[in-house]
């Protein structure tokens, strides 16, 4: 099943520095293992944002629960996941 995520970061700015650098590096680690693994095929910038769209490629709604809400950076993040489905005019299809 695929999943467009669109997530903003939101680390409130009196976060102690340690605090934050250790929790991105946390976040960074979490991210690259699951698109090793390639249950996160697609990361994205958005130009100008401290946000990101991804493409989650997994066996269910809650396997993706399982995998945002263990983001180190969930508790700062607003998140919108949109479940996505083949298109009939996809030549891939
Ligand atoms: O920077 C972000 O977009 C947030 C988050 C998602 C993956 C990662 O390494 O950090």
């Amino acid at each position: 099943m695929l999943f467009h995520v669109r997530m903003d970061v939101r680390i409130p700015h009196d976060m102690d520095l340690t605090v934050r650098e250790e929790t991105v590096a946390r976040e960074k680690a979490y991210s690259q293992e699951l698109q090793r693994s390639g249950k996160w095929p697609q990361i994205w910038r958005i130009v100008g944002e401290y946000s990101n769209y991804s493409i989650f490629d997994v066996e269910s709604n809650d396997e993706l629960h399982e995998i945002l809400s263990g983001l180190p950076l969930f508790p700062y993040m607003d998140i919108t996941v949109t479940p996505l489905a083949t298109h009939p005019s996809d030549v891939k299809a």
